[in-house]
């Protein structure tokens, strides 16, 4: 589960996120839609443990990012859409050395890696080096890693970033059966269609501020509009009133 509350990341020149509060229970899919520059990937890196807030608190699977932000970076999946692969080591070397920092034991790591070298349909690959791979292969391989840790929360990145049709279509699978698992997905977009495609609920995000949250139908519902990008732009000219 993940539970924010008045998140706040700020820099000396700018303020990236400001009082974001959001929930995402197990079993769900809350996208976070915004524009470029929104502050989608620092309110995702705080909730994934890889950033300090400067102000609020999150409790995410269980620990808090204000006690102990960096034991959260070994309980959440975080993949980002332009995540760079190491160029030497294959694939399942990746995901070994993923299992040896969860300090799994040599019996499940031997089992966790082949189940996800076959549920991400990983065999063709997962002995070449990464430098040779496709984005959608390097997609496929930053996934395994992150479900080597077995995580009750996914955070997602822009995860269709750089990703063909088809490759889409693997990790809406992908994203959709970590939902029937009860996991707890939290995914960034700039485009639209992933999140009406994909997610339970929206976070409205715009210069750090949730505009509003809910539902697509409520989200659209609560300003008399017919879709999200209608509500989306419904709400810019409020901000510079
Ligand atoms: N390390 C940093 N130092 C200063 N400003 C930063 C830093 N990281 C992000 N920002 C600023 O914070 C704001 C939000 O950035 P962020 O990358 O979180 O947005 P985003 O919605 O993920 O955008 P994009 O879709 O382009 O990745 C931007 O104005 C950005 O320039």
């Amino acid at each position: 589960m993940i539970e924010a509350k008045d998140l706040s990341k700020s820099y000396p020149t700018t303020t990236a996120v400001q009082g974001v509060s959001l929930h995402v229970g197990p079993g769900e899919v809350v996208g976070v839609v915004g524009p470029h520059g929104a502050g989608k990937t620092t309110l995702l890196r705080m909730l994934a443990g890889l950033l300090a807030p400067s102000a609020g608190e999150a409790i995410v699977a269980g620990v808090s990012t204000a006690a102990q932000p960096f034991r959260i970076k070994s309980r959440v999946g975080f993949v980002s859409g332009d995540q760079p692969l190491p160029p030497h080591p294959t694939p399942r070397e990746l995901l070994i050395q993923q299992g040896q920092l969860q300090g799994l034991s040599k019996d499940v790591m031997e089992r966790r890696l082949e189940d996800l070298i076959n549920t991400f349909e990983m065999e063709r690959f997962a002995a070449l080096p990464c430098a040779t791979l496709t984005a959608e292969q390097r997609q496929r391989t930053n996934l395994a890693c992150a479900f080597m840790k077995d995580p009750a929360v996914l955070i997602l990145d822009e995860p269709t970033h750089s990703l063909d049709m088809l490759s889409s279509r693997f990790l809406h699978i992908t994203i959709r059966a970590a939902r029937e698992a009860g996991l707890s997905v939290l995914l960034s977009s700039s485009a639209l269609g992933d999140a009406e495609s994909l997610c339970d609920r929206v976070v409205l995000l715009h210069r750090g501020r949730v505009l509003d949250q809910g539902t697509i139908p409520e989200v659209c519902g609560h300003v008399g509009v017919r879709s999200l990008s209608d509500a989306f732009l419904w709400h810019l000219p409020q901000l510079s009133a």
